[in-house]
């Protein structure tokens, strides 16, 4: 079991926790806020809610949490040191000295720092390097990695690991890449608020209504490739290039950072917002992030691809029963209903998981869906027989029933605990893709089902040709 130390587990540091806890790391923080134990607890449990909603696959197990009053304990044994103390040079002077002082000589030592540089940083003679996130730390994948070139390359080795994106940034620079660009929409924005021009509600608005949900999938430059239509980017930059020199932008002039200003934005904010918890607002935001980030693993897309990444990675769930595993998972709060438990049809979506691990279990995966073959299922029957609520950890089992000619006649069970909560009775035909009708499997598909079909064929499958109205024995 891998271990992570936290130093300062405020917002970022406690989204660091609770990424690598749910990721499997022991995490041991060190926070002398009287605080910070029922603070992370409570960003802890937006994220176990939010981050395994992400995932078609199981996370490993959830490691272990706690908490120290001595930092070189904290620290001592922890391959990842994760220093997320406030924004002043002079602390982070003080407090990286001793993390070096305590920490094994391989660990990677990374510092949360929005801007300073690791030349800042190190200035008293240590090694960090400069590991910037993203908040919510657990969900967001970007990790802007600054520094000495072996550790950089070794942390980002362990941040994808944890599902994360590094970002090795070529050149050190105040503030990094991200925010370099973010400060610069800040800036507008003070100013557009200070001016009069727009309430703090009409600038979300104009950012959540349009080019804020073009930057998640493509970015700035290929979202202004197509902005130029067929001619491409050369086009767009003849046609807004002149725009630079006019007077659409007021960046390195700074709004005066007065009272007055502080709460022209902040009693516009409390409007706008106030009537939520900053709790409520996370857990809005995480499902809305965590419903994008999945729409946008269809493509692969930015984070979508870096989620499908990691869910390849994730370790093989076995087998139960002498039957394969070919679904875990938790049950993301979206599966439910009003009635407060998984909605019926993702006992279906469960299932269909399961078919498609099987598939590609007998060969039938993606590349031979590509060369024009696969199987359409035909038939479904579900039995619910117990409730299932969010947050289970779901386990489904799948037994061939059938796996003559055409047929694949699967049995999958949906496990809760040690409670048999449904079956999925399925059927499935071997179809062309190019005639659109069945067709016989190609020899080495059909060769590797018959192989499974041969060792579950003596397996009991109890409710198993089950139909709707039948009277239960
Ligand atoms: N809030 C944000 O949006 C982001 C912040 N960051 C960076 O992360 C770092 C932390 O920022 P936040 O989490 O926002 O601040 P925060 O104020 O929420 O948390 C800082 C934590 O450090 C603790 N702390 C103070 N002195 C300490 C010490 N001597 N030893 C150990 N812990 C100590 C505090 O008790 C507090 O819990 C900063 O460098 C910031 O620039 C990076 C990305 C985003
Ligand atoms: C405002 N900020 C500079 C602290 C922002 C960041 O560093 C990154 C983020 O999460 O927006």
């Amino acid at each position: 079991m891998s271990k992570a130390a936290i130093i300062g587990g405020g917002v970022i540091g406690g989204g660091w926790a609770a990424r690598f806890l749910l990721n499997g790391w022991d995490v041991a923080v060190f926070d002398p806020d009287p605080q910070a134990e029922r603070k992370i607890g409570e960003v802890l449990a937006n994220a176990r809610r939010a981050l395994p909603a992400l995932y078609d696959r199981a996370l490993p197990p959830e490691g272990r949490l706690t908490f120290h009053a001595d930092m070189a304990e904290a620290v001592a044994g922890a391959a990842w040191i994760q220093e997320s103390v406030p924004e002043v040079l002079a602390l982070k002077h003080r407090i990286l000295p001793a993390i070096a002082a305590a920490a094994w000589p391989d660990a990677v030592i990374g510092s949360s720092t929005s801007g300073f540089k690791p030349s800042e940083l190190n200035a008293a003679g240590t090694n960090a390097v400069v590991a910037h996130p993203f908040n919510p730390v657990y969900l967001l994948p970007l990790v802007e990695l600054v520094g000495d070139g072996a550790t950089c390359a070794r942390a980002a080795d362990i941040l994808r690991g944890i599902g994360m994106f590094p970002l090795i940034v070529r050149k050190e620079i105040d503030a990094h890449i991200a925010d370099r660009l973010l400060e610069a929409v800040w800036r507008e924005a003070l100013w557009l608020v200070k001016d009069g021009i727009a309430t703090t509600e009409e600038i979300d608005e104009s950012i959540r209504m349009g080019f804020g949900i073009r930057w998640a999938q493509m970015g700035l430059f290929e979202t202004y490739r197509i902005a130029g239509g067929e001619a491409g980017m050369k086009h767009f930059m003849a046609q807004f290039g002149p725009a630079l020199s006019w007077p659409w932008t007021k960046l390195m002039d700074v709004p005066e950072f007065n009272d007055e200003l502080v709460d022209l934005i902040a009693s516009q904010s409390d409007a706008q917002s106030g009537h939520r918890s900053i709790r409520e607002l996370e857990r809005l935001r995480d499902d809305n992030v965590v419903g994008m980030i999945r729409a946008l693993r269809r493509s692969g897309s930015g984070a979508g691809g870096v989620l499908r990444a990691h869910e390849a990675h994730l370790p093989d769930p076995g087998e139960r029963d002498g039957l394969p595993i070919t679904v875990t998972r938790q049950v993301p709060v979206t599966w439910t209903d009003y009635n407060g438990h998984m909605n019926e049809t993702h006992y279906l979506e469960a299932a269909s998981l399961a078919t498609d691990r099987f598939m590609e279990m007998i060969g039938a995966d993606a590349d031979y869906v590509a060369s024009g073959q696969s199987y359409f299922t035909v038939e479904n029957h579900i039995r619910y027989l117990d409730e299932i609520h969010a947050g289970d950890r779901l386990v489904v089992t799948t037994q061939v029933l059938d796996g003559q000619g055409k047929r694949l006649h699967l049995f999958h069970r949906l496990w809760r605990g040690e409670v048999l909560a449904a079956t999925v009775e399925t059927l499935l035909l071997h179809t062309d893709l190019g005639t659109r009708r069945t067709s016989a499997p190609a020899p080495a598909v059909a060769a590797t089902l018959a192989d499974w079909a041969g060792s579950h064929a003596d397996m009991p499958a109890e409710g198993a040709g089950r139909f709707v109205g039948q009277p239960r024995s």
